[in-house]
């Protein structure tokens, strides 16, 4: 059976199940491609984050980076497990605040926030905004000057240091466009301008140099250069920073070929090298902050299709296609990410084909997995995508003019719909006919 699945994910007709509740039933109710969440796991990753820092007696925040996966009951998830979050848009800012998400505990990110968006944070209270360049410092040096509002600030530095990952998903090297560059000076000049900004409160500062990073050893690194140039800072501009925020980006289990660390891991090591750094340079401990997307919620997801027609090519390959693809998962033709699937009437039936799991998109990239062994299958089967919780739902496009899938929420045996399926006239509701001009009346 795929190691992805735990024992207790089968019921006693062997159904995948999802938080207690029977995924054909899921399929049945509420039609696929369907996104389903095992809540219950989002909310144990989340506690297992909070138990190595309380191991560890440090102070400390998760928040909880919400481009991976945000909609309205999200943000009331998490609200409720009392952590942050932090948005990089007005749209991910609105969604937060439909859900009566406390405005305090977000952080506001992007390297090109509008004046618009700026403006939407100050009026929200939105408890931290997160600098990323100097336009970004100077529109809200104006903006709190004029409103006189106190705000209060991180900034985001690029440290310099490429973490081993997807080039596209890579976001800490100098070369990189996000954040004040640390080896070039502008880091120092954004501290001093900053702390001469009357309204702006600067608490921390905050990295992050990728995503889906399996080694520990970037992360070191980042804490090693960052309470180096904070004991300098301390030094030389008379600023030691309360928080240091080291971002996300913590690596996780897609397929059997992924050997990631626990996500636990790194952040155990953050803390220990955090302690031994600050004491090795003779600083005060600091407040860590992380920022965890996928590994909170992606293998809380899954997402269910059913099977439709099939191609076999004789001596090269079979391609067994779905009712979704590349629109409610983008991340295989973008990234070449990889995946395993499932059927979910019964994942321990042995493997009796080898078969490429390709969408109903029209293009030939629009493959969500190569090769998967599966069991005879027959259309109308559900199979189960497993591991889709990040990234899946939040980069889902309207391509082909394909509506995007229901998202439902599962726990404790009970399931949920938290996002409706688009219908067709949701794909029309915002088109404008052509105007026809007067003459041609
Ligand atoms: C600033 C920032 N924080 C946190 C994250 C979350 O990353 P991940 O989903 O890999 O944990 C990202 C995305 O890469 C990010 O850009
Ligand atoms: N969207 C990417 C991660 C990018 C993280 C954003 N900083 C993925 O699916 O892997």
């Amino acid at each position: 059976m795929n190691e992805q699945i735990k024992t207790d994910a089968l019921n006693a007709a062997h159904h995948l199940m999802v938080g207690g509740v029977d995924t054909l039933a899921l399929a049945e109710a509420y039609q696929t491609p369907l996104y389903v969440y095992d809540t219950g796991a989002i909310r144990a990753e989340i506690a297992a984050f909070k138990q190595v820092f309380e191991t560890n007696h440090v102070d400390y925040q998760i928040s909880y980076a919400s481009k991976a996966f945000a909609t309205v009951a999200m943000y009331q998830l998490i609200a409720q497990e009392h952590i942050h979050c932090d948005v990089v848009s007005g749209g991910e800012l609105y969604t937060a605040q439909q859900a009566d998400f406390p405005m305090a505990n977000v952080s506001f990110h992007g390297n090109n926030k509008s004046l618009a968006e700026l403006t939407m944070a100050l009026d929200a209270g939105v408890g931290n905004m997160v600098v990323d360049n100097f336009d970004e410092l100077q529109q809200l040096i104006a903006l709190t000057n004029q409103r006189q509002q106190l705000t209060t600030i991180m900034l985001r530095i690029a440290p310099g240091i490429s973490a081993h990952t997807h080039d596209y998903i890579s976001t800490g090297q100098e070369d990189s466009k996000f954040g004040f560059d640390l080896n070039s000076g502008q880091a120092d000049t954004a501290v001093k301008q900053a702390q001469a900004a009357p309204f702006l409160n600067l608490v921390g500062i905050h990295c992050h140099i990728g995503s889906q990073i399996f080694e520990l050893n970037g992360f070191e690194m980042i804490v090693d250069k960052l309470v180096g140039v904070f004991a300098r800072w301390q030094r030389e501009l008379d600023f030691y920073p309360q928080i240091m925020n080291v971002g996300g980006g913590f690596g996780v289990k897609y397929t059997a070929e992924d050997h990631p660390l626990q996500p636990t891991d790194f952040v155990d090591a953050i803390v220990k090298e955090t302690i031994a750094q600050t004491k090795a340079h003779h600083v005060p401990m600091l407040e860590i902050w992380i920022e965890p997307g996928r590994s909170l919620v992606a293998a809380a997801g899954l997402t269910l299709y059913t099977i439709g027609d099939a191609k076999e090519i004789p001596g090269i390959r079979k391609y067994l296609a779905v009712d979704g693809g590349m629109g409610d998962n983008i991340r295989p033709a973008l990234y070449q990410a990889k995946y395993e699937a499932v059927l979910a009437k019964d994942p321990t039936l042995p493997a009796e084909q080898v078969a490429s799991i390709a969408g109903k998109y029209c293009e030939s990239g629009d493959m969500l997995i190569w090769n998967q062994q599966l069991p005879a299958t027959k259309s109308g089967d559900v199979l189960a995508v497993l591991d889709t919780g990040a990234y899946g739902y939040a980069m889902a496009s309207n391509y082909n003019r394909n509506p995007r899938p229901a998202v439902v929420f599962c726990e404790q045996g009970h399931s949920q719909l938290v996002v409706q399926r688009e219908s067709y006239a949701d794909l029309t509701r915002l088109d404008l006919p052509l105007s026809v001009p007067e003459e041609t009346k």
